[in-house]
């Protein structure tokens, strides 16, 4: 049953980025749009409405509309988890009422944020989104943001509920990452949080990852999962490499979200602007990301998706550094896709 669990929900989910119009306004359109561009990439699935889902910036309603959109668009293609994370635990609780009447195949939050909660606190406000559904529950833990510890004791008391299937790391201790998997046993999901250490997530234990940068590149994540599941370590730590050359140019910018979705809307998905206090992208960096986004496509391109996985990756780090057909063929690729497709 757990194990079955485990081949459920393992792999790599992208952290969505919410969908607005021009008035930032929660566009179903625009997020029907976006879900189904991740659908033939290979993901496993979405997490909707986290932190690169802005969930804690957007009402109830809103955070309703957008998984409504995903659901209607991808419910039985792709494994849909909804962070249901709140401040006041009533509305986690009808997000999650809400998650489970859509179909929703999971849901996960982080604790309530702003007041210094105790452990007990936290434990009885996951505790009321867990008990309000019948849907198995992914805690997230995210100490950077919510300036809660999650410690071994309650994630040992939390897993030992059928309901809690798994833990998203999202801090930057590898080590935290293999305890929590040795707490929760090999049947409770791991899930690696920071992109940039997707592998050594894995090699620590993670059943998958969870990320944001996922959204621009997600055939590359794919891939690096695939050679870290056949082994090919070598490779992979050379395609982690060439993810984070990317991802730190991403993190150059004010803004990491507005520059993931100034790309999104340079292939053709308009998802608009971060919501303030997220800052928008600059003007002045429209034209580095028009760049940036022929690089992400080259290397998706080198890292031959199309051609399939493992095998197109490993062709990949062999052609690195030799300007392959591929790689020329992938800025060309990107070059078509540009047209007219930017925000305003
Ligand atoms: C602290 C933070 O926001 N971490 C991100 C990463 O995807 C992060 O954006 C990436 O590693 C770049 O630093 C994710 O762990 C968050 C996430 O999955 C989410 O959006 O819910």
């Amino acid at each position: 049953m757990a194990t079955a669990l485990i081949n459920q929900f393992e792999g790599i989910y992208i952290a969505l980025y919410s969908a607005y119009d021009e008035n930032g306004e929660v566009d179903r359109e625009r997020a029907r749009q976006l879900a189904r561009y991740y659908a033939s990439t290979g993901v496993k699935g979405l997490y909707v409405c986290g932190s690169s889902g802005e969930g804690m910036l957007q009402s109830v309603e809103e955070r309703k509309r957008m998984l409504e959109a995903v659901m209607e668009e991808v419910k039985g293609e792709l494994t849909v988890i909804v962070h249901v994370g709140a401040n006041a635990t009533r509305d986690s609780v009808e997000l999650s009422r809400h998650a489970e009447q859509w179909g929703a195949d999971a849901i996960s939050a982080v604790p309530s944020i702003y007041y210094r909660l105790s452990e007990a606190a936290v434990e009885n406000h996951w505790q009321q989104m867990i008990d309000s559904t019948s849907l198995p529950f992914i805690i997230y833990n995210i100490p950077q943001t919510t300036g809660f510890n999650l410690s071994l004791n309650l994630l040992s008391r939390m897993a030992a509920q059928e309901k809690v299937i798994g833990v998203k790391m999202s801090g930057e201790s590898t080590f935290d990452l293999q305890q929590f998997k040795v707490a929760g046993g090999d049947d409770f999901l791991v899930f690696n949080g920071p992109d940039e250490q997707f592998l050594a997530g894995r090699i620590m234990g993670a059943d998958g990852g969870i990320g944001g940068t996922y959204g621009v590149m997600p055939e590359l994540f794919c891939a690096l999962n695939q050679l870290f599941k056949d082994g090919h370590i070598q490779e992979a730590q050379a395609l982690q490499t060439t993810i984070n050359g990317l991802i730190k140019k991403l993190l150059g910018y004010p803004s990491l979200y507005g520059a993931c979705k100034y790309v999104l809307g340079l292939r053709g998905i308009q998802t608009g602007q971060p919501r303030l206090p997220l800052l928008p992208v600059r003007e002045e960096d429209h034209a580095s990301l028009a760049v940036l986004n022929e690089e992400i496509i080259a290397a998706i391109a080198r890292y031959g998706m199309a051609a399939g996985g493992a095998e197109g990756a490993k062709g990949a780090e062999r052609a690195e550094g030799a300007e392959g057909a591929e790689g020329a063929e992938g800025a060309k690729g990107a070059e078509r896709a540009e047209g007219d497709g930017r925000d305003a």
